[in-house]
């Protein structure tokens, strides 16, 4: 049988030619490679080695199973190995597999060797040339291979010389790492070319190997604690490095610093980033430096001010909700030192949160001060004010003596002001309108070198509200009680009002000259009244007096000085000026003008003021004589301009520091003013709802009224407000000081209101408006007129009754029909007038066929009011458009009937 190549029984086996060639080997046979030749047991042989394990139907699988295994042997070896060594290696497999089989078939193969040989030479010469290429080709490979082995063997040699060298300086460098280094690098060659050369493996993270900061200890300790070994089995340790660890330097992009993770793009970027943040370092520290050397600079230029450690207070005055910054400034401490000490007192604070009034005494106590709290003043309190200034006028040392206020007081026309005439040697009451003192008068008399300042109250029972105000400065009152008619009301109310006050009453007996007089009537009834006379063992002074003709006035004066001695009136003339006003009104060419008397203090002219819920400065001082004075010393009555409003009477003045506060007050009690009156009118609770209610359904006289000082005003409101009219009561809408003016008018008009001027008159402007709006103004100099004259009105007011009027008669003389407005009428006016607002009566045949009210009334084409006898009109009548010529036309009105 002819022998059969290997790769021919390969072909037919399915298998590759070197499975086949390996197997072939495996089992001794001489051959060379898939070209050689197998004898036929050869081939049976082989094929039953093969057959067990290859299955025919398998066999292109196993084919490329194998196809794959030695590709990826071949690829890994041939990263792992350098080409030498692998030979090698294989070499070594070869030999020891050969010598595995040596012992049973060394000598058969070499017996069939020289058989094959001799066998070989004796064949063709094609198959002779085949073999000689064949050779050839296989000897050119092997000298490539060697050339490979040489050449990567150089490379490798070179490889290691340069890591050498680097180690060796590295060693150096770190002793500590010196016995690791001289391990590596005494490593086995293969080792290490191994390394260099296979495929990446994972290194341990060179973060490990930084130099070990206390922290990174503290947590290497705390990780590697359950690890530890007990300390007296530990040896002392020594760093092991990885293998990659023990070159970090060559690795670390040469300053020690970064990860490297053995990849060249990151180590690049590492290098990059490294050199940026080199960079940004290089530029802080220059910035660092260039500070340090400004700073410095400043230091030379401005030597540090170091802060004066102020003391502290003796008392804290603090208000509940202030701060640490506020506290700061009053005990003189910074915020933060204020945060600490409340700190350690337990309150957790910062400087802007407010403190209350506890922990602000807690720490002033800390302080070791005394705390007290600001105690708030509303300054627009005047009252208030005043009463401090009247307190502290009583413990003064530097009180002096002043004259005494008196008021006269006693019932109507029983000789007060023939008393102050007598006293100030002026005749008044022969001015007055109607005979009535109007207002409230202060006066000084001089007796012996000594003042006694008189208030002159009117005795009518209108002004008893002034009069109790006249009560409050007054010192004295020296009750007039005419001998010839005895006590009467007045002089028993005021007795009252003096009694209330506190104010010692001295009695004098007038018109002890008159026919009647009988004064010792006049002291029983006083003495009914607690007024006991001296002589009848009581303290009252009593005084028979004649105003009229000056008898025993003078020794009234005596008595009063006499008491004002006992009363040891004093005031403290240097501290800032307070009083009350006496009377205020508006003057045309002056503006609000204040009678005051100064009661503690000394008022100067330019002084910023505040009176009532006015304020100003006073301009211009002039005393009861007339005469412009420059200050005005306690109990010293003035009259003074320069205020911003008319004031009210009994209102108290208070002199401030500056304009601008007395401005501010002012302000703020003119709006509390406002506000206070605007409750008042608007204000309406459960409590008050009935009365309302009630209210709603009464008839109201609306008043304004206007009078030419403000005792005249509060007299005649009171008095009108009394006035008592079934079912209707008096509304004085409005009441104020001066002239009549428009705003008067519109506030009647809207109000339907008539308007009182109580010796006024309106302006111009305001007549004219007066006449436009159809509001009635009144003008009256006496009050008691006035009273009456509203008492009428408002009994007219009473269920009103009507009659109607004919005002006149037309004829139609023509109509005409347009649509849309109905029949007009073409009419003449025979007698009388017809008013747009007229009834109408048609009469046609003396018969009243109908009654309405006029629609429309013209004149040719313009509507007008009126029209009167002798005229044409045209007009139309309400919801009636039946009009004939010839019929008749009867105008008339409603006309109220006042009741009798
Ligand atoms: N015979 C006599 N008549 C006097 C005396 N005093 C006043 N009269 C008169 O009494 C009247 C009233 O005097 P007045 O001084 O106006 O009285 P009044 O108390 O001021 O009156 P009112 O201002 O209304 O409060 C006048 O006619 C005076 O002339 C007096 O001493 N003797």
């Amino acid at each position: 049988m002819a022998k059969q190549r290997i790769y021919e029984l390969a072909k037919q086996l399915g298998l590759d030619n070197k499975v086949l060639v390996d197997k072939a080997k495996e089992l001794g046979f001489n051959i060379k490679n898939h070209m050689s030749s197998l004898s036929d047991t050869e081939v049976n042989e082989l094929k039953n080695k093969v057959k067990p394990s290859t299955p025919a139907k398998s066999h292109n699988d196993e084919k490329e199973t194998e196809k794959k295994d030695n590709k990826i042997k071949l690829s890994v070896s041939s990263i792992r190995r350098p080409a030498s060594q692998s030979k090698n290696h294989s070499k070594h497999q070869h030999s020891d597999q050969a010598k595995k089989r040596s012992n049973d078939s060394s000598n058969k193969r070499r017996s069939n060797r020289h058989e094959s040989d001799k066998k070989q030479s004796n064949k063709s010469p094609k198959v002779n040339k085949a073999r000689d290429l064949l050779a050839e080709l296989q000897q050119k490979q092997r000298a490539e291979e060697t050339t490979l082995a040489k050449e990567s063997e150089k490379a490798r040699k070179i490889w290691h010389e340069e890591k050498n060298k680097v180690q060796n300086q590295n060693t150096e460098n770190q002793n500590s790492q010196k016995k690791d280094t001289n391990e590596v690098t005494n490593q086995p060659e293969e080792k290490k070319t191994k390394k260099v050369l296979g495929p990446k493996i994972l290194k341990p993270s060179p973060a490990r190997n930084r130099p070990k900061t206390e922290e990174n200890k503290q947590k290497q300790n705390q990780k590697s604690k359950p690890k530890r070994k007990p300390a007296m089995n530990r040896t002392p340790q020594i760093p092991v490095m990885p293998e990659e660890s023990v070159k970090p330097d060559s690795r670390r992009n040469g300053n020690g610093h970064g990860r490297n993770t053995g990849k060249p793009g990151r180590k690049g970027r590492d290098n990059n980033n490294f050199d940026r943040r080199n960079e940004h370092s290089d530029k802080m520290e220059r910035r660092k430096r260039k500070n340090k050397h400004n700073n410095h600079a400043e230091e030379v230029r401005k030597p540090k001010t170091v802060r004066k450690e102020r003391p502290l207070p003796e008392v804290l005055v603090f208000e509940e909700g202030m701060n640490a910054q506020d506290l700061g400034k009053l005990l003189h401490r910074e915020p933060a030192e204020i945060v600490k000490k409340l700190f350690m007192l337990g309150v957790m604070t910062n400087q802007n949160q407010s403190l209350d009034k506890d922990t602000i005494e807690l720490l002033a106590a800390e302080y070791g001060i005394e705390s007290k709290e600001k105690v708030h003043e509303d300054i627009s309190d005047i009252d208030n004010l005043y009463q401090k200034e009247v307190e502290a006028s009583k413990e003064s040392k530097h009180q002096e003596s002043r004259p005494p206020v008196v008021t006269i007081m006693g019932h109507v026309d029983h000789g007060k002001t023939t008393l102050l005439d007598r006293l100030r040697h002026t005749n008044v009451s022969e001015h007055e309108a109607g005979g009535i003192t109007q207002k409230i008068g202060a006066y000084q008399v001089r007796v012996d070198d000594r003042l006694i300042t008189f208030l002159d109250t009117p005795g009518h029972a209108a002004f008893s509200n002034m009069r109790a105000r006249g009560a409050e400065v007054t010192d004295i009152v020296v009750l007039v009680v005419a001998a010839d008619d005895g006590v009467m009301p007045q002089t028993i109310e005021a007795i009252d009002h003096a009694k209330s006050a506190g104010v010692p009453i001295i009695v004098a007996i007038n018109k002890m000259d008159a026919p009647g007089a009988n004064p010792s009537h006049v002291t029983e009834q006083l003495m009914k009244y607690n007024l006991i006379p001296e002589d009848y063992g009581g303290d009252t002074i009593f005084v028979k007096i004649s105003a009229k003709t000056g008898d025993n006035v003078e020794e009234l004066l005596q008595m009063i000085l006499l008491q004002a001695d006992v009363l040891e009136l004093k005031a403290d003339p240097h501290q800032k000026a307070i009083g009350t006003v006496v009377e205020a009104r508006l003057s045309r060419g002056r503006g609000p003008v204040a009678d005051i008397l100064v009661q503690q203090g000394t008022l100067e002219v330019g002084d910023p003021i505040v009176v009532g819920n006015t304020f100003g400065r006073v301009r211009v001082m002039t005393n009861d004589k007339g005469r412009r004075v420059k200050k005005a010393t306690p109990s010293m009555p003035v009259e003074i301009t320069g205020l911003n409003d008319v004031p009210e009477s009994a209102d108290k003045f208070v002199v401030f520091e500056d304009e601008k506060t007395a401005r501010a007050v002012g302000e703020q009690r003119a709006q509390n003013a406002l506000q206070k009156q605007r409750e008042k009118v608007q204000h309406v609770t459960l409590d008050n709802l009935f009365d309302t209610m009630k209210r709603e359904n009464m008839k109201e006289v609306g008043i304004v009224l206007k009078a030419d000082v403000q005792g005249s005003v509060e007299a005649l409101s009171q008095s009108l407000e009394k006035i008592e009219v079934e079912g209707v009561r008096v509304n004085i809408i409005h009441s104020g000081v001066g002239a009549i003016n428009d705003s008067d008018v519109t506030l009647a008009s809207a109000s339907n209101a008539f308007i009182i001027g109580f010796n006024v008159r309106p302006t111009a402007t305001a007549k004219s408006q007066a006449e436009s709006d159809e509001v009635d103004i009144r003008s009256y100099s006496v009050i008691y007129k006035a009273i009456d004259d509203v008492e009428a009105a408002m009994k007219g007011m009473l269920e009103p009754t009507y009659e109607e009027k004919v005002t006149g008669n037309l004829t139609i003389r023509e109509t005409w029909k347009v649509s849309k407005v109905g029949t007009i009428a073409g009419a003449f006016v025979d007698s009388g007038y017809i008013h747009r607002d007229s009834g109408i009566r048609v009469i046609r045949n003396g018969v009243v066929i109908y009654d309405g009210q006029v629609a429309s009334l013209k004149r040719f084409k313009d509507d007008v009011k009126e029209v009167k006898q002798g005229f044409d009109c045209g007009l139309t009548i309400e919801n009636y458009n039946d009009l004939k010529i010839d019929d008749e036309l009867e105008a008339y009105e409603m006309q109220e009937v006042k009741p009798k």
